[in-house]
């Protein structure tokens, strides 16, 4: 395990470096990896394990698309493609990727084929954190670990093919065999990450459900909607209030801090734009604060896990995120986002 300074900070990280795939396959070499759940993280993860050449198998509901996309992907039913029960049995290693609300609802079947020796392994502290909303409790013979890449599987899946990698966190909750911390950097390096660094399962869950909610998608959504209207009443077109708040965002501005840092964004541009900016960051920041601080203290009471349990367990929980997407796709910002894409001279 390499030591790193991040900003003055030490922590424990792994690098492909020092934890090679070859060493990772020498590790899993007698595992069969059953991946539960092909929505988006399971395609992600099991397709990149298949590829660097780990024995993977991938359990899901037979009547489902998702069964669909399974068999389109290559995996072939009754050889490396199963119903989840029989996935669970046949597993060494139970990746338990279903939703979150469905891992609640498969314990039963999940528990019964974790037998002594087996490891379970997640991509959240979910299920196991808050444990008397889940019931989920493993029992005491078996490791329970987790890798939890820091992105959507689709950009785990496609990262890997470009030769990239999405930096994962990796936590034990249970080393029952003395193989888990082999067992679960194995698996990270072996479903994509770039580097992996080391956590618990509490703390992935209590800064994955603030940064989802938060600066990621909720807090994102909601501040470049405010400026969209704001300029929207005040006269500007929908071109110019669109190409103001996102499209310059994502096209220009960010690939620039995603390459060497926000200071780097604002010395490639103005000094207008960095005199302005500067003096409006603490607004912004002090607007802002109180709610991530509100947002925590929610996260941390298990509040919205029980809200995500409550409304994700119900039968037509699809059908009505769907509507809630379809609105937001048809709203005037996105409309307008569209029409921006399509005329990107790349996509013309
Ligand atoms: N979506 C992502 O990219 C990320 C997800 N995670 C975590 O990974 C895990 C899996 O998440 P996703 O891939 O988003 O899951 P998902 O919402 O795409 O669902 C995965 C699978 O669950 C199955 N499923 C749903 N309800 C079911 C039921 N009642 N019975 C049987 N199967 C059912 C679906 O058929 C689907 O194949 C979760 O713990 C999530 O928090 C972690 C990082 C990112
Ligand atoms: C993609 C990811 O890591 C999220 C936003 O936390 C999730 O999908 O749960
Ligand atoms: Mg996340
Ligand atoms: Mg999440």
């Amino acid at each position: 395990m390499a030591k790193m300074n991040f900003g003055g900070v030490e922590e424990n990280v792994v690098t492909r470096d020092e934890f090679p795939l070859s060493k990772a396959l020498e590790t899993l070499k007698n595992e069969t990896i059953a991946v539960i759940g092909y929505g988006v993280q399971g395609p992600g993860q099991s397709l990149n394990l298949r590829d660097n050449g780990f024995n993977v198998i991938v359990g899901q509901r037979k009547e489902s698309k998702s069964w669909d996309k399974a068999v389109a992907d290559g995996w072939v039913p009754g050889e490396t493609l199963f119903e989840i029960e029989e996935a669970c049995q046949r597993g060494t290693i139970i990746q338990y990727l279903l939703s979150d609300a469905a891992q609640i609802a498969l314990w039963p079947t999940v528990k019964r084929h974790l037998t002594p020796g087996k490891a379970l392994y997640f991509s959240h502290g979910f299920g196991i954190t808050y444990k008397e909303r889940t019931g989920i409790i493993p029992p005491a013979d078996v490791d329970v670990i987790l890798v939890a890449p820091k992105g959507s599987g689709t950009s785990l899946r496609k990262m890997f093919l470009e030769g990239r990698g999405l930096n994962s966190s990796y936590a034990i909750f249970q080393d029952a065999t003395g193989k888990a911390y082999d067992r679960v950097v194995a698996l990270g390096i072996g479903v994509g990450s770039g580097y992996l660094f080391e956590t618990d399962f509490k703390r992935e869950v209590y800064s994955d459900l603030t940064g989802e909610r938060g600066t990621l998608m909720g807090a994102i959504q909601g501040l470049l909607l405010a400026q969209y209207e704001v300029l929207r009443e005040n006269g500007h077109t929908p071109s110019e209030a669109f190409n103001e708040t996102v499209e310059e965002l994502t096209q220009s501005l960010m690939p620039l801090f995603a390459e060497k840092g926000m200071d780097w964004m604002y010395a490639n541009c103005s000094t207008t734009a960095q005199r302005g900016a500067l003096d409006w960051m603490g607004p912004f920041h002090d607007a802002t604060k109180p709610v991530f601080e509100k947002l925590y203290k929610e996260v941390a009471n298990g509040n919205e896990a029980q809200r995500s349990i409550d409304s994700n367990s119900q039968p037509d929980y699809r059908e009505k995120l769907e509507a809630e997407l379809t609105a937001l796709r048809e709203s005037e910002m996105w409309q307008t986002g569209a029409v921006v894409r399509k005329l990107r001279p790349e996509n013309n």
